[in-house]
């Protein structure tokens, strides 16, 4: 964000015209870090039943069950396309995997739906912090934002 002077027509920092730069929190940084996340998600032995789209050829039943299938590969995918608009959306699918997961199992103790309780911990950890940046950032751009008409 920046307060634009009315003689300022110069490159920043030339002698005539000057820029008022204000340093604010930076509302894209949540991008980096849950593709970071993800990055990390997909190296824990834990993610590999959830890194793809399950094949119906192996559980024929399971589109039957659960309505709508979600993978890590699509998260990191729709991350990558820029079709997120913010990290509560990709917090929302994530979610789904786990949920998915819980709905499909035939008991709390299978393996592959404990893989998921480890996941989820560590990813509620994580991504509590990447949303709580994210809305202060949007917070405050706002705040500048209001600030500079106020200057017009
Ligand atoms: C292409 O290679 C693949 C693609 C996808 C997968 N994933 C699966 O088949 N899953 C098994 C069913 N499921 C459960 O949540 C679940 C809960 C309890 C029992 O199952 C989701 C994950 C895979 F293993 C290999």
């Amino acid at each position: 964000d920046f307060c634009l002077q009315e003689e300022d027509t110069e490159a920043p920092g030339t002698s005539s015209g000057h820029r008022l730069r204000q340093v604010v929190p930076d509302r894209d940084a949540w991008k980096e870090q849950c593709k970071n996340l993800l990055n990390y998600i997909f190296e824990c032995e834990d993610s590999e039943p959830f890194r793809q789209p399950v094949d119906p050829q192996n559980y024929p039943d399971y589109h039957g069950i659960i309505d709508t299938p979600m993978d890590f590969g699509s998260v990191k995918k729709t991350l990558g396309e820029d079709r997120y608009e913010n990290p509560i959306e990709l917090c929302k699918d994530t979610r789904l995997i786990f949920a998915n997961a819980k709905a499909y199992t035939p008991n709390k103790r299978s393996k592959i739906y404990s893989m998921t309780l480890r996941l989820s911990a560590f990813f509620e950890e994580q991504i509590r912090t990447i949303i709580s940046e994210y809305k202060t950032a949007v917070k405050s751009s706002d705040s500048h934002k209001r600030a500079a008409v106020k200057t017009q």
